[in-house]
């Protein structure tokens, strides 16, 4: 994008109130337009999220009544209880279907903007490209249910255990791997060594074949060792982020994460997982769902940094 582009679409937003925050390192740009007055395209976000002629972050969410989204529209008709929905694009502009980490934050957001009560133990529907989600308020932060998880390649992983191969620099001979669906997609790869994982490099992207039909995050993963400790799973993560590059964390990544490890474990691996990220550390656990599925549930904080104007 030319110098004289970016500033017209800064000029167009001049005004626009923001805030900007963080769940575990991931960050945001994050937006109230509860009267879908503001669309803002995938220029304009790739603009707002440059780290250096930009605020920058990892992505945008527009805070917007489901009433005046299309996607909204058709979950008001299931829960009319799912007043918000989140907008969310990665940093390039990309949309994604789902976004672990801004769903805290942006619940966090709307209680502090004065859009919705919540207090601790109460909890929240929201509106999502990945259907409903509820997000329960605790002391330390909010636990999110995500719902069910899906192998994409199912019969792939079920006969191998793997459906996948990954390359990346840093790595010798590319590594099986499994690819995850949150909602959005994710392909895990387990590496065996902690200096491996560092000595990873993360600028471009991972090579992934097969690759989704809709490209994929991909995530390295060590697994403690002993892995279960305290009656959880601890598994140490870095990602690259489909939109955006490598992240401080990524929470749909940590629930594939664990979903992969706990399935390479086999029986009796535990349902409860603490994914150490970059920028801090997320929580994972299994739990039956009301629709009889096994659901993902994600706990972690949520932080606003500052608000500011669009000059
Ligand atoms: N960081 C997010 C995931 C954001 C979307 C992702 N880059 C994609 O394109 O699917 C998270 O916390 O889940």
């Amino acid at each position: 994008m030319t110098d004289s582009s970016s500033a017209a679409i800064l000029t167009s937003l001049s005004g626009t109130v923001f805030s900007k925050g963080h769940g575990t390192g991931n960050d945001f740009v994050l937006i109230a337009d509860p009267d879908g007055k503001q669309e803002i395209g995938p220029e304009a976000v790739a603009v707002l999220c440059d780290r250096h002629q930009g605020i920058g972050a990892d992505g945008l969410i527009r805070a917007v009544h489901s009433k005046h989204l299309a996607e909204g529209r058709d979950l008001l008709a299931m829960a009319p209880e799912a007043e918000w929905f989140m907008d969310y694009r990665n940093g390039d502009g990309s949309l994604s279907e789902m976004c672990g980490n801004g769903v805290r934050v942006f619940v966090h957001f709307l209680i502090e903007q004065g859009l919705v009560t919540l207090s601790e133990g109460q909890s929240l529907t929201i509106g999502t490209r990945a259907g409903l989600k509820i997000i329960t308020r605790s002391k330390d932060g909010y636990a999110v249910d995500m719902g069910p998880w899906e192998f994409i390649f199912p019969d792939q992983a079920v006969a191998k255990a793997m459906d996948s191969l990954v390359n990346a620099e840093g790595l010798e001979v590319p590594r099986p791997a499994l690819s995850i669906s949150m909602g959005n997609p994710h392909t895990v790869v387990a590496l065996a060594e902690l200096d491996e994982l560092a000595a990873t490099k993360l600028f471009e992207s991972p090579e992934v074949d097969p690759l989704p039909a809709n490209g994929t995050n991909v995530e390295f993963v060590v697994p403690a060792e002993p892995l279960v400790h305290d009656g959880a799973g601890h598994i140490t993560m870095r990602v690259h982020e489909r939109g955006v590059g490598e992240t401080q964390s990524c929470g749909t990544g940590a629930c594939a994460s664990a979903v992969a490890i706990r399935y390479w474990a086999g029986a009796g691996a535990p349902n409860e997982w603490q994914v150490q990220v970059p920028g801090g550390t997320v929580y994972v656990s299994f739990l039956p769902g009301s629709d009889g599925k096994e659901h993902v549930q994600l706990s972690g904080p949520a932080v606003l940094v500052a608000s500011g104007i669009i000059a």
